[in-house]
């Protein structure tokens, strides 16, 4: 791509990388003398690494290059001099003569950080992270210095990972098991992701603790066929939001969904991204969003991005939330990558109201507090996971309750007994009864409902559930 901009005789490129060596390498191509800039070195020949003029002052360097044609100047932290007044008059000046000569300038900058003196002279773009193929050469280069058989599976685990962290992955793969193992790469590769604080991963859960949710349930298993290869022709859906008060498996649900999948699950924390540095919380977006990219298929878990995303829009926000709001809007609709997001919320009056627009969304989940069918099979699921009695008929008590109370009462009353466990839990449905009724209300004709009503029977559920799947669009005709 790059290539092209070259070719079309761009005269200033910046791109956007953490791995400013492994750009280098992949910008050089023929037609262009290739000259690589530091503060530290000077001016060197990109490929031999020989060092030609010692100009170490950036001023200097960025009109060296006007009196090269066809020649590329690559520098590397040219973003740290973006103060000084000279640096950014010498690229105003030096745009339209690199542009007569044919020659341009590439800066490489870990952080996009472009004065608006110069903004518009420079295209942006960023450095995808290393794809299949490039993973596997570097596991051939160490499988040759270790003498052990590449393996492709494992050189794909590392995908996500810059150029650098795959190489120690692989290393550290060899040094363990004297071979390339999927385990060893897949469980470095998280440990460098929640190292870096950009996502984490987790583990999925069976569909089948999953209590009630039915609708929901069919829409996904219904949805994500289209992820099979007979079905490729289907519309992909991209995103799901699940709206509801907490503890009425929200989570599980993206994480079921995930299992049913047989996908990774990726979540992306956006408050853990954010920091108090200007520009840098939008930076880590964008580097976490390709890093989700560079992953394929998988699951992404945006939990709470009514807190996240608040205050987007409002006098508080010093403009972190919106940049980052807007880079995330971006890419939902931008990415081609076979990606699920999984976004959860519970209260939706935070959210900013272009969240909610139709067609962000393949749909918009309401997930209610539990049915009494429902809160049966929850009864059910803890009763097993966690060995306590509490009988069926116990659910009729039970009015109210999101799944993680009845879970509480479950493993409250292996030490207290039932009766007590029962009247030491407040539900939240008590305390919060009128955000819940405002959310049943803004759900009524804004989203669908997640849950198998109370009490209706199971026959016409089908029936209505039936009629539901035929719908031929892929979109949600109660949002649009
Ligand atoms: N429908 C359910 N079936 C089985 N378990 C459930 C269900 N709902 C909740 N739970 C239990 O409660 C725990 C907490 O639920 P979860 O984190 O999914 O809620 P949430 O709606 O995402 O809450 P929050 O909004 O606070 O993130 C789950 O890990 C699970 O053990």
């Amino acid at each position: 791509m790059i290539l092209d901009y070259l070719k079309a005789g761009y005269p200033a490129l910046c791109v956007v990388t953490s791995e400013p060596h492994r750009a280098e390498n992949i910008i050089r191509c023929p037609g262009w003398k290739f000259f690589t800039w530091d503060c530290l070195t000077g001016i060197r020949e990109t490929s031999t690494l020989k060092a030609i003029e010692e100009i170490r002052d950036p001023v200097e360097a960025i009109r060296w290059l006007e009196r090269l044609p066809d020649s590329v100047l690559v520098t590397l932290n040219l973003h740290l001099f973006m103060e000084i007044p000279e640096v950014i008059q010498g690229i105003q000046n030096g745009v339209p003569k690199w542009k007569s000569i044919g020659s341009s300038l590439i800066m490489l900058t870990p952080v996009l950080n472009l004065r608006p003196e110069i903004e518009k002279l420079f295209t942006v773009m960023d450095l995808p992270l290393p794809n299949d193929g490039e993973l596997y050469d570097l596991q051939c280069d160490i499988a040759k210095h270790c003498h052990i058989k590449p393996n492709r599976k494992a050189a794909r685990a590392a995908k996500g990972l810059t150029e650098l962290e795959a190489e120690a992955a692989y290393a550290l793969s060899a040094v363990q098991k004297g071979f390339f193992s999927t385990k060893v790469v897949s469980h470095a590769k998280a440990q460098i992701l929640r190292k870096s604080g950009l996502l984490e991963f987790w583990e999925p859960t069976s569909i089948k603790e999953l209590g009630g949710l039915d609708e929901l349930k069919m829409f996904i298993k219904n949805r994500t066929k289209a992820f099979t290869p007979d079905n490729d022709s289907l519309p992909k859906p991209k995103a799901i939001l699940l709206v509801g008060v907490p503890g009425t498996g929200k989570s599980l649900s993206s994480k079921a969904t995930a299992s049913l999948l047989g996908w990774p699950l990726i979540r992306l924390d956006i408050s853990a991204l954010k920091n108090s540095l200007v520009g840098e919380s939008e930076r880590r977006m964008r580097e976490a969003l390709k890093v989700i990219d560079a992953f394929g298929q998988s699951v992404v878990w945006v939990d709470e991005v009514d807190k996240a995303f608040a205050g987007v829009g409002s006098n508080t926000d010093s403009g972190t939330s919106a940049g980052m709001f807007g880079t995330f809007l971006t890419w939902m609709q931008e990415t081609e990558s076979p990606v699920l997001v999984m976004a959860t919320a519970n209260n939706i009056s935070q959210l900013p109201p272009e969240f909610l627009r139709a067609g962000r969304f393949d749909a918009t989940f309401f997930v209610d507090m539990p049915s009494k069918p429902e809160r049966q099979e929850i009864i059910r699921i803890m009763n097993k996971r966690y060995g306590s009695e509490i009988p069926l008929e116990f659910a009729d008590n039970l009015s109210g309750w999101t799944g993680a109370e009845i879970e509480q009462l479950a493993k409250d009353s292996l030490f207290d007994g039932l009766d007590k466990a029962y009247a030491a839990i407040v539900p939240l449905s008590r305390t919060m009864r009128e955000e819940i009724n405002a959310l049943r209300e803004w759900a009524r004709t804004r989203a669908r409902f997640a849950n198998t009503p109370d009490g209706e029977p199971e026959e016409s559920r089908k029936v209505r559930t039936a009629k539901r799947i035929k719908l031929p669009s892929p979109s949600n005709p109660i949002l649009n």
